[in-house]
């Protein structure tokens, strides 16, 4: 367990969310996903990119007219016309993008390290001039030289942001890395750091949990990890992970986390998987024989997670992998009076039908193979 302030989840399904090839969301739908969100506990909000036109400041300011406790934040590049679009949108707080390792700072912008300090510096200073708190992302972080990176940190600390973001733009990077760059920073700077990671490698929650171990104090999230490629750190595993496995509060309601992902399932398109960690449809669901009949003596026996805790419960099924204790307990539970051998006749009906179905039986397929079970002819001794 960590003894530490709340870590406070910046969640980027309304921008890097929305960025998944394919998904847009309709005003209606941000509006509903920020309500959502803050009626969650979530404490900050990345809304949107003001300098992509009228309509998505439209929306950012529709999402500001809220009136939500939740920070909300626009997203910018590092650039006057991003800042002048951000003015236009009723938010206090930027996130000024800028890359960091050589390779974006050459091939997307054509300049080198000193022209990134500097211009840091000068951007800062100008935003905090227009009345807006800053923070800082540092795209490519993972690729950037790790000394010019603290460099680029205590800039931002002494321009005046209040913080600086790790994006692992790529998702390349595992958690002992994670924990070592974070380790540094925090080691170099007082400012708040936020760890921004993709999936790409399926790391993304492992290297935001090493991420606070490090001394992140934000992390940035999406819903059901939307976002780009194979997406973002997803929130719910986040939230309920920095919670088992550290003690550590993010003040987010857990009980929400399954209807806030319905939600943004339904508004993006992007069906949740069935077995994806917290909210699948399927993470406690229950077919083994052997993990059933342990369950039924003691859930602690195969019960990572407790449902209550999300709402939800435990589902035992039938399946190909049951045994006798799941004929007899669904028996049992069904009202269908049965005996041992009478139970031996069920299941091998049960395995039968998996392998003809590849579906779980339903109540009447549990009756159907009951009664022929029990008026089975019984075999002479
Ligand atoms: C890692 C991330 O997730 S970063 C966020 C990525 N998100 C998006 O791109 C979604 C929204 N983007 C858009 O709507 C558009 O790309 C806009 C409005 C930002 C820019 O549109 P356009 O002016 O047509 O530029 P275009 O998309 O062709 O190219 C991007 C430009 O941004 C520049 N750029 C990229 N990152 C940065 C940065 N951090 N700071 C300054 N400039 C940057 C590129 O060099 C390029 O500049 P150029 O037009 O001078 O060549
Ligand atoms: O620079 C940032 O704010 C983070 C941008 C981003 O989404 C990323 O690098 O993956």
């Amino acid at each position: 367990m960590l003894t530490r302030a709340p870590i406070v989840i910046n969640d980027t399904t309304l921008r890097d969310g929305e960025q998944t090839a394919g998904v847009a969301f309709r005003q209606s739908e941000k509006l509903a996903i920020a309500r959502a969100l803050d009626a969650a506990g979530v404490p900050e909000i990345e809304v949107g990119i003001p300098v992509m036109g009228e309509d998505e400041q439209a929306g950012i300011r529709a999402v500001a007219a809220l009136g939500l406790k939740a920070r909300l934040i626009a997203w910018c590049r590092m650039r006057e016309d991003d800042l002048a679009a951000a003015a236009n949108c009723g938010l206090s707080i930027v996130n000024l993008s800028i890359p960091v390792s050589d390779l974006q700072l050459s091939a997307k912008l054509g300049h080198d390290r000193a022209w990134a300090l500097e211009h840091i510096d000068r951007s800062v200073r100008r935003a905090c001039a227009m009345g807006f708190e800053v923070l800082i992302g540092g795209e490519d972080s993972s690729r950037a030289d790790p000394g010019f990176l603290l460099q680029v940190v205590q800039t931002c600390e002494a321009a005046g942001a209040r913080r600086f973001r790790f994006a692992d733009t790529m998702g390349i990077m595992d958690p002992f890395g994670v924990y070592e760059r974070f380790a540094a920073m925090r080691a170099a700077t007082e400012i708040e750091l936020e760890i921004h990671a993709h999936d790409d490698l399926g790391l993304a929650t492992a290297n935001s949990l090493a991420a606070v171990r490090g001394g992140a104090t934000h992390v940035s999230t999406t819903v059901n990890g939307l976002g780009e490629r194979a997406g973002n750190a997803p929130l719910e595993e986040v939230v309920v992970a920095l919670d088992h496995l550290y003690g550590l509060t993010t003040g987010i309601d857990k009980l929400a986390l399954g209807s806030v992902s319905k939600l943004v399932a339904e508004a993006s398109g992007r069906p949740v998987p069935v077995n994806k960690s917290i909210v699948g449809d399927a993470v406690f669901t229950h077919e083994s024989g052997i993990h059933v009949n342990g369950l039924l003596r003691d859930r602690r026996t195969y019960q990572a997670l407790d449902p209550h805790e999300l709402g939800r419960d435990h589902r035992l099924v039938l399946g190909k992998h049951s045994g006798l204790t799941s004929v007899l307990h669904a028996c049992h539970e069904a009202g269908l009076e049965i005996d041992t051998p009478g139970a031996r006749r069920v299941l091998a009906q049960v395995r039968s039908h998996a392998d003809r179905t590849k579906t779980i039986p339903t109540l009447d397929d549990l009756k159907r193979f009951h009664h022929d079970a029990v008026s089975a002819p019984v075999a002479p001794i």
